[in-house]
């Protein structure tokens, strides 16, 4: 799914207008009523007191045209103006007359803190105070309103962002946001709901669909994507019958030192169960009998180093090599390192200590070939691009190496978001109970099986994050976010493979209908 920026999503709603020939105010129509659909499904007419925010821009305007209907349809509203400036937008105008001539329950205009009503744990906030629009912080009164909202505990539905939120910054003062616990977000998501300083706004959201140009959707390139099954399936490469190993490739696994020779392990056996024809392990000496005796289908290569890799040398052709995971960053392994850079010309996947040996020596980093992955944790990241100051400014700093390096950068974390020079890949499976020791070889295992198997560097490193998030998610569901261990993970990556082909499971009602004919 494309996650447009503010100007696009602008420019979609004027070309909309000009071809399908509505006004401004009918798009505005039909957003209003699709969260008034959205809110009736589930009410059902319940008389919960319901608070309608709404600002004066056309975000409050959404909010009129709901309130419109909640009261059209007998529900129990209260609405509010949050008169934040005199400067009221044509839209919100047409449909502030549009609510007078509704009902004799005109809207209450809040001005200051004294006008506040009051709102009871049990009641219902729409929060239509400020939506993409919002360009600079909100006055000291409306912060204070959406600071009543949170102490007020009801449950806050905001309209198409949270309102306080900007679309393409963060915010400098956390208490000057709405805190929603519900965000219905229209045509695209927006990148703030995926940020670790901005996700936290909105408990869930959901887009919803108002009808904006077809032909304008599928053509505009957007800089942000969001990754899920459906932006992955059309990777997939199925298997010829005729298949033999060798179509499949063979992953070189570079990494270990003494006492991290797991790591090696993990990603060895990862790289495998995502479908490597062939991998072989590249380890320390004291790393041969564990990984000999635990994975039978993986070959060994020793290097002369009895704790450490000392000299990168392998007398047959991989495929693939992923190197880093449990590899130390001793002097000797740099120098084996970077004799191993100089010549190598096979795709690579680093991790772990091989990130922090390029971040120590950069001047190793011209030597990559074009398309490397490199899949850093934040500390590793940090030491890579140095400090940011928030999300934005990271991934700012992400984009320009990624250009200047012609690299491609999986920033891990809750949403994983993959960098490809301009283009931001947010990824949407995986989940806290990931947060453990080797969850990282394992994904380094998994995208170099993929790039063996022939798939793209990019392409493998999108299909690879989704698939080790998802397998993470079917996981924790026998082992719980606490005992939930990155060998499971690998476990079910043939379950997220099968996941890929299955159909939505058929409603009870349909298959009882089924059942009676
Ligand atoms: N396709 C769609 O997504 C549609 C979205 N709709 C809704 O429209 C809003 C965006 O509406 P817009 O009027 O552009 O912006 P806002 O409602 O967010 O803000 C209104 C104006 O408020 C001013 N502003 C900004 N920040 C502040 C502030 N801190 N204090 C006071 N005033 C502020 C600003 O105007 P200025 O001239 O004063 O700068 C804003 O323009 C979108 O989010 C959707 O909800 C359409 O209804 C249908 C299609
Ligand atoms: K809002």
């Amino acid at each position: 799914m494309k996650v447009f920026s503010k100007e696009q999503i602008y420019e979609g709603d004027r070309l909309t207008t000009e071809r399908q020939n509505i006004s401004s105010t009918d798009l505005m129509e039909r957003a209003g009523t699709q969260i008034f659909n959205w809110m009736h499904l589930r009410m059902q007419g319940a008389q919960v007191p319901i608070h309608v925010f709404c600002g004066i821009g056309n975000n409050g305007g959404d909010g009129l045209v709901l309130s419109r209907q909640l009261i059209i349809h007998g529900y129990n509203v209260k609405t509010y103006i949050v008169n934040y400036s005199e400067t009221r937008s044509k839209d919100f105008l047409i449909n502030y007359d549009r609510i007078k001539n509704t009902t004799k329950d005109w809207p209450t205009v809040l001005t200051s803190s004294n006008d506040f009503p009051l709102i009871n744990q049990d009641d219902i906030i729409v929060d239509a105070v400020f939506g993409i629009g919002l360009n600079r912080p909100p006055a000291d009164w409306v912060k204070d309103l959406f600071l009543k909202f949170r102490a007020s505990k009801s449950f806050t539905l905001s309209i198409d962002i949270p309102s306080g939120l900007y679309t393409d910054k963060v915010v400098n003062d956390t208490e000057a946001v709405v805190y929603a616990n519900y965000t219905l977000s229209f045509q695209s998501p927006k990148l703030v709901f995926f940020l670790p300083n901005t996700a936290k706004y909105t408990v869930q959201w959901e887009v919803l669909d108002i009808g904006i140009d077809r032909d304008y959707l599928i053509q505009t390139e957007a800089a942000v994507e969001l990754i899920s099954k459906y932006e992955v399936l059309p990777f997939y490469q199925p298997r010829d019958k005729f298949s033999h190993k060798g179509h499949f490739g063979h992953v070189l696994m570079i990494g270990g030192s003494f006492g991290k020779i797991g790591a090696v392990h993990l990603a060895s056996r990862s790289a495998l169960i995502a479908g490597a024809g062939m991998v072989t392990a590249y380890l320390p000496t004291c790393g041969y009998t564990s990984l000999q005796s635990a994975l039978p289908e993986v070959m060994v290569v020793c290097d002369k180093g009895e704790k450490q890799i000392e000299s990168i040398t392998y007398d047959f052709d991989a495929t693939v090599v992923g190197i880093g995971v449990g590899i130390g960053t001793s002097e000797e392994t740099m120098k084996a390192f970077e004799a191993f850079l100089k010549t190598n010309k096979r795709p690579l996947v680093i991790d772990a200590d091989a990130i922090n040996l390029l971040a120590q020596n950069k001047a190793l980093l011209k030597y990559l070939p074009v398309q490397t992955v490199l899949t850093p944790h934040p500390k590793e990241l940090e030491r890579l691009i140095g400090e940011w100051h928030d999300d934005f400014d990271k991934l700012n700093k992400v984009v320009e190496f990624s250009k200047a390096h012609k690299v491609i950068i999986v920033i891990k974390g809750a949403h994983t978001i993959t960098i490809n020079g301009n283009k931001k890949y947010v990824n949407t499976t995986g989940n806290p109970g990931m947060a453990t020791a080797g969850s990282g070889d394992v994904l380094t295992g998994i995208i170099s099986g993929l790039i063996a198997q022939g798939y793209e560097p990019l392409a493998a490193t999108l299909f690879g994050v989704y698939l080790h998030g998802k397998s993470g998610d079917i996981a924790v569901e026998s082992y719980g976010y606490q005992s939930l261990i990155a060998g499971h993970i690998i476990d079910s990556l043939g379950e997220a493979y099968i996941d890929l082909f299955k159909q939505p499971e058929e409603s009870s009602e349909s298959a009882e209908n089924d059942e009676n004919n």
